[in-house]
């Protein structure tokens, strides 16, 4: 078995109820975003899948979140922007464009700041 991991950021602004009070009020973060893919069988090339494909897939994932207000975003409407669910919203939007078979993404960790994160495990 094999792991990549590629490592990309976004920064967003975003309001959360039902957690710490201050988190109601509007306030941002520099996410920093850890992706893993996972597969038995390398290529032709000898590669899971070309880290530069890998990149810009999740690039157009952090496109679409990157400077925007997350609780407005349409792709997340009734969905809590937490750090957990910003997890699972790029795990499944990458499984999503993955095209090589056998290849499924393993790990997503959002950082909101230096010492908090939340890993999803699809
Ligand atoms: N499990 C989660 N808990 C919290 C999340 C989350 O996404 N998942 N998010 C928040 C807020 O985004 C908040 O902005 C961050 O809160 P917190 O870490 O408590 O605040 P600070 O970054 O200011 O850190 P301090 O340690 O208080 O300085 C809250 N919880
Ligand atoms: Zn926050």
């Amino acid at each position: 078995m094999f792991e990549l991991k590629i490592l990309s950021h976004f920064s967003a602004a975003h309001q959360l109820t039902m957690v710490a009070k201050k988190c109601e009020n509007l306030h941002g973060h520099n996410w920093k975003v850890e992706v893993c893919v996972k597969g038995e069988r390398l290529n032709d090339a000898g590669v899971l899948v070309d880290f530069g494909i890998l990149k810009s897939y999740v690039k157009e994932i952090m496109d679409r979140l990157d400077h925007r207000f997350l609780n407005e975003l349409p792709d997340l409407e009734n969905i809590p922007p937490s750090s957990e669910n910003l997890a699972v919203y790029i795990a499944e939007n990458l499984q999503a464009m993955i095209d090589e078979p056998g290849v499924v993404v393993s790990k997503v960790t959002t950082w909101e700041s230096d010492d908090a994160c939340a890993t999803y495990f699809p």
